[in-house]
């Protein structure tokens, strides 16, 4: 009898340990479990902050792009007042700066419109100056305000500018050099 219950009590001791490992057993699985999904939280996290990086990296590559388009064009009236030393208050414009109240000045190549902006400027008369290599702005200041004026190169390359910009023109100067016969209509 007492080998009989000796025997039960380690049965049932077995059965205990057994039912202790199985919970440990399904501890260590719902660990695991638990350990993915903060895995998988954390990698989703991180992708998002990625695309969030490269959606701010491709908007500043945008915005860049947009402000070397600027620069560029800038650079290059800059090249513009290079070659034009001698002309006073000169830039170039990248837009008109305010709609409608710009003062285009035209005519052919040597007909003497940087000249005639010089004087303007500056009560000067200059004899020796560069062809206009694209725009030639001159801003002069009366007792009013600001009067713009916007030359146009008269050389072959920039003639097609004038089509652009006759529209935003508040007035229209157009210059001729009389002396010059052989272009005279
Ligand atoms: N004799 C004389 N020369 C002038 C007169 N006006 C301009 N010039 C000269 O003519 C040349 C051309 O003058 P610009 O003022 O550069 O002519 P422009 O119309 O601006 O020419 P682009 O910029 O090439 O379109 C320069 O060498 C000037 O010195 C003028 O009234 N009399
Ligand atoms: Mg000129």
């Amino acid at each position: 009898m007492e080998r009989g219950k000796v025997k039960k009590k380690e049965k049932e001791k077995e059965t205990e340990k057994e039912k202790i490992r199985e919970k440990g057993k399904e501890e260590k699985v719902k660990r695991k479990e638990v350990e993915q999904k903060i895995k998988e939280k954390e990698k989703e996290k991180q992708e998002k902050q990625e695309r969030r990086k490269r959606k701010e990296k491709e908007e500043k590559r945008t915005k860049q792009g947009k402000e070397t388009k600027k620069e560029k064009e800038q650079f290059k009236g800059q090249e513009e007042e290079g070659e034009n030393k001698d002309s006073t208050l000169t830039r170039t414009p990248l837009e008109p700066l305010e709609k409608n109240k710009q003062i285009l000045v035209l005519g052919l190549d040597g007909a003497g419109k940087t000249s005639v902006l010089h004087s303007l400027a500056s009560n000067r008369v200059q004899h020796s100056v560069a062809p206009t290599q694209g725009f030639n702005a001159v801003c002069i200041n009366t007792e009013d305000g600001q009067m713009e004026f916007l030359e146009i190169g008269g050389s072959e390359p920039f003639r097609s500018y004038s089509e652009t910009y006759l529209s935003k023109g508040l007035l229209l100067i157009f210059v001729v050099d009389s002396a010059d016969h052989s272009r005279l209509p």
